[in-house]
C-alpha cells in the first residue's frame, strides 16, 4: 500500500474522453462505470493513415494538446482476414460509402468470411507525455445485416461462439465481450496499477 501511494501520480483533472461518436461514448460510459473519473468532449479529431496503434496514439497527442490535460481516445477497426486486414482503420469511410451490403459484397469472391473488431484506446497524461495504447480484439465473421441498425457495422458482425450479431445482442452482452470492453479492461488495469490520484474538484 505504502509503495503504491509513494508511486502515485497526482493528476489534477479527470480524464477527458474525446470522441465525435455518441454511440462509442454510450458504451464507454456503461463499461467504465465509476472506475475511472472521466468527462467527455465531443470533437472529431483528424486521423493519420497507418497502423491502428499509431492512428490512436496520434489522436491522443492531438487531443492532449487541445484539452491541455489528461485524455483518452479510441479508434476502431474492422478487419477482414480474406482482405489481409482491410478495411481496418478505413472502415468508417467504407461503411459510409458502400454500406452493410457493399461490405458483404467485398467478401463475395472469398470463402473466408472471418473478421475481427479491433479497438485501440490511447491515454496521455498531457501534451508533453507519450501516450500509452491498449488494444482489444474480438474475433467473428461478416454476415448479411441482422438486427437494429443503430451503431455502425454492428448488424454485420457476428462474434465467434454466438448466433447473434452485435446488433442483435443485448447491449450488456455486447459490452461483456466486445473489442471495446476488452481494451477498456486493460485501461482499467493500467489505472489501477499506476495508482493515479485524481483531483476531481473541477
Ligand atoms: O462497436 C462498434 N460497432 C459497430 N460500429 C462501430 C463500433 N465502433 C466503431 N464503429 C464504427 O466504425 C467506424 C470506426 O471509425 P472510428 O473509430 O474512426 O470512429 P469515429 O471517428 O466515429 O470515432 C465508424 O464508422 C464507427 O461508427
Ligand atoms: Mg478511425
Amino acid at each position: 500500500m505504502a509503495a503504491a501511494a509513494s508511486r502515485a501520480v497526482l493528476v489534477s483533472r479527470p480524464v477527458t474522453f474525446v470522441t465525435g461518436n455518441a454511440k462509442k461514448l454510450e458504451e464507454v460510459k456503461s463499461i467504465l462505470g465509476q472506475s475511472i473519473p472521466f468527462q467527455s468532449l465531443k470533437l472529431d479529431l483528424p486521423e493519420l493513415q497507418g497502423e491502428p496503434e499509431e492512428i490512436s496514439k496520434e489522436k491522443a497527442r492531438l487531443a492532449a494538446v487541445q484539452v491541455n490535460g489528461p485524455v483518452l481516445v479510441e479508434d476502431t477497426c474492422l478487419c477482414f482476414n480474406a482482405l489481409k486486414g482491410l478495411p481496418g482503420p478505413y472502415i468508417k469511410w467504407f461503411l459510409q460509402k458502400i454500406g452493410h451490403e457493399g461490405l458483404n459484397n467485398l467478401l463475395m469472391a472469398y470463402e473466408d468470411k472471418s473478421a475481427y473488431a479491433l479497438c485501440a484506446f490511447s491515454f496521455a497524461l498531457g501534451p508533453d507525455v507519450e501516450p500509452v495504447t491498449f488494444l482489444g480484439k474480438t474475433l467473428g465473421k461478416i454476415v448479411p445485416a441482422r438486427g437494429p441498425n443503430d451503431f455502425g457495422w454492428d448488424p454485420i458482425f457476428q462474434p465467434d461462439g454466438y448466433d447473434q450479431t452485435y446488433a442483435e445482442m443485448p447491449k450488456e452482452e455486447k459490452n461483456k465481450i466486445s473489442h471495446r470492453s476488452r481494451a477498456l479492461d486493460m485501461v482499467k488495469s493500467h489505472f489501477a496499477e499506476a495508482g493515479y490520484n485524481f483531483s476531481t474538484s473541477n
